[in-house]
């Protein structure tokens, strides 16, 4: 388990993406397109880099929780699932492994 509220975040997202408000930050994050939660994400990045090198693991935890909530609007906006992007991975892995392990 990685982490189980990742698949009820997506939920929510896809909802304030069909139907969120102005009080929605993510409806107004995808109001911007693909550019404005692009940018986002490499700010996001570049803020958990930052914290990396300072040396400081809780704020690395908050930035990281930054990153990964503004690449899953960028994901579900593109119609992409977290669930592709672990395909990916395993695949990746199964390559290297050989199918004998
Ligand atoms: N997990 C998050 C989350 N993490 C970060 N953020 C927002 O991302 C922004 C981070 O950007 P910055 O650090 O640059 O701060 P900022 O200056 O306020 O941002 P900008 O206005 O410049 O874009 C802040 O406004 C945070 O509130 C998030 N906004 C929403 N969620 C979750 O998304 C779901 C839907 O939220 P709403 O769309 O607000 O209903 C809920 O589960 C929320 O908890």
């Amino acid at each position: 388990m990685v982490c189980q509220f990742l698949d009820e975040l997506q939920d929510i997202i896809d909802d304030r993406i069909k139907h969120g408000n102005s009080n929605s930050y993510t409806h107004r994050l995808v109001s911007g397109g693909v550019d404005l939660i692009s940018k986002k994400v490499g700010e996001e990045a570049v803020e958990v880099v930052v914290a990396a090198m300072r040396g400081d693991r809780d704020w690395v935890v908050r930035e990281t929780a930054d990153l990964m909530y503004h690449l899953l609007v960028l994901l579900r906006f593109m119609g992409i699932k977290f669930d592709d992007v672990c395909e990916e991975l395993t695949n990746r892995h199964m390559a290297r492994i050989g199918p004998n392990g």
